[in-house]
């Protein structure tokens, strides 16, 4: 026997991502701030001062992607519930995308879901991380591997924030916004090229149009079921990268400028991409000093690994590769060989 069930669509997701200073921040409902001893450090008092709550809590938990894990989100779960907070409570994301992604899954669980909003404070999570509702943790098997798409009911990006964040920090962010500029759009590509980070005029125009970048896409396809997975570029073989160093040699950020030379190799070797745009990419990449090598010790476990990307389906390996810069195509069922040659040149360089 079939029982049909139609369930009424939800309400449109909808919310406002904003660039500037800090508003005031006024909630009639209990809140919790979630954030990591470095961030309070710089930040906390600052944002505590925007806040205004019957009931305000500060949750602070270890810094490092290394505890982007179950165990992270259950010690949050534990404080939510000895702070007796309910389906109206709010959660804060204050912090990198390490915050807001365990932030956003942990308001996901949370009697079913509350509602959460995110304050990122590096360059990776105001460009990235904190827009389109990708929310979870790692675990042995890979990364990002457990987890929900959980929109936040807004987004409060302050660029001031970044004033002190380390370089290398900065840097790793830089990488995901080359990430957009690659795959959608080479006016902004040469932009870059250009540009002044330090100067904060050009700091904002980057951050919105990564941010309008990335929600343009995220608007077609919330959960990835087609063009969402452009913004993957580069993490098929980054994800690899983070998980064989145990997420403590490389950052996010960094993983993903390896990630995307390595698909940038894959793409020229497929005739989809010349050597000189290959070349313009890296060079820009190390504009900031990011790494562009990797060696990969066993080429053969490192490509059983793309088995494991929420790509591959029915045992086929999707990769999002660069059709010229400001384009992409994504490309299926390469052959196993053909991979496995440009992983082993990558890892005699
Ligand atoms: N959900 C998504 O769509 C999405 C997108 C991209 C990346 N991510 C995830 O985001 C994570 C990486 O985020 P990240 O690069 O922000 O790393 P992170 O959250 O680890 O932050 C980087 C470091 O900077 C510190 N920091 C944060 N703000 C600071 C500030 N203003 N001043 C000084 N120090 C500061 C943090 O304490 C941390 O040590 C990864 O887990 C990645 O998987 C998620
Ligand atoms: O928002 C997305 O979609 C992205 O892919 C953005 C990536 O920068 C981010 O690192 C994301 O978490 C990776 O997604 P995953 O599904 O491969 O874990
Ligand atoms: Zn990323």
């Amino acid at each position: 026997m079939i029982v049909p069930i139609e369930l009424i669509p939800p309400q449109p997701v909808k919310y406002d991502i904003t660039i500037d200073k800090l508003p005031k921040l006024t909630f009639n409902t209990k809140v919790v701030v979630v954030t990591n001893p470095t961030v309070a450090g710089f930040h906390l008092e600052t944002l505590l001062s925007h806040i205004q709550s019957p009931e305000l809590h500060v949750v602070t938990i270890p810094d490092g992607e290394q505890y982007k894990t179950l165990q992270t989100v259950e010690s949050i779960l534990n404080e939510c519930f000895e702070h007796k907070l309910d389906r109206k409570s709010l959660l804060i994301a204050f912090g990198g995308g390490v915050i807001g992604d365990m932030t956003g899954f942990t308001a996901s669980l949370y009697q079913r879901g509350i509602d959460f909003i995110q304050i990122p404070t590096t360059l990776l999570s105001q460009v990235d991380a904190s827009v389109g509702g990708k929310t979870g943790v790692n675990n042995k098997y890979g990364k990002n591997l457990i987890g929900a798409f959980y929109q936040p009911k807004a987004v409060y990006i302050n660029p001031e924030f970044l004033k002190t964040l380390p370089k290398r920090e900065f840097a790793a962010g830089f990488a995901e916004i080359v990430k957009m500029a690659v795959m959608f759009d080479r006016e902004y590509f040469d932009f870059l090229k250009n540009a002044d980070l330090a100067d904060e005029a050009q700091l904002k125009e980057t951050i919105r149009r990564s941010v309008e970048l990335k929600a343009w896409v995220v608007n077609q396809d919330e959960k990835e079921a087609g063009i969402r997975a452009v913004l993957n570029y580069g993490h098929t073989f980054g994800h690899v990268v983070e998980n064989e160093t145990d997420y403590t040699t490389y950052l996010h950020g960094e993983a993903v400028a390896i990630g995307m030379v390595m698909a940038n190799a894959l793409a020229v070797e497929l005739g989809l991409m010349s050597e000189e745009e290959a070349d313009e990419v890296k060079a820009l990449l190390k504009t900031q000093e990011l790494p562009t090598t990797y060696c990969i010790d066993d080429v053969d476990a490192f490509y059983e690994h793309f088995f494991l990307d929420k790509k591959s389906a029915n045992n086929s390996i999707k990769f999002i590769l660069p059709k010229k810069i400001g384009s992409h195509k994504i490309v299926q069922d390469i052959d196993e060989a053909v991979v496995k040659k440009v992983l082993r040149r990558f890892g005699e360089e």
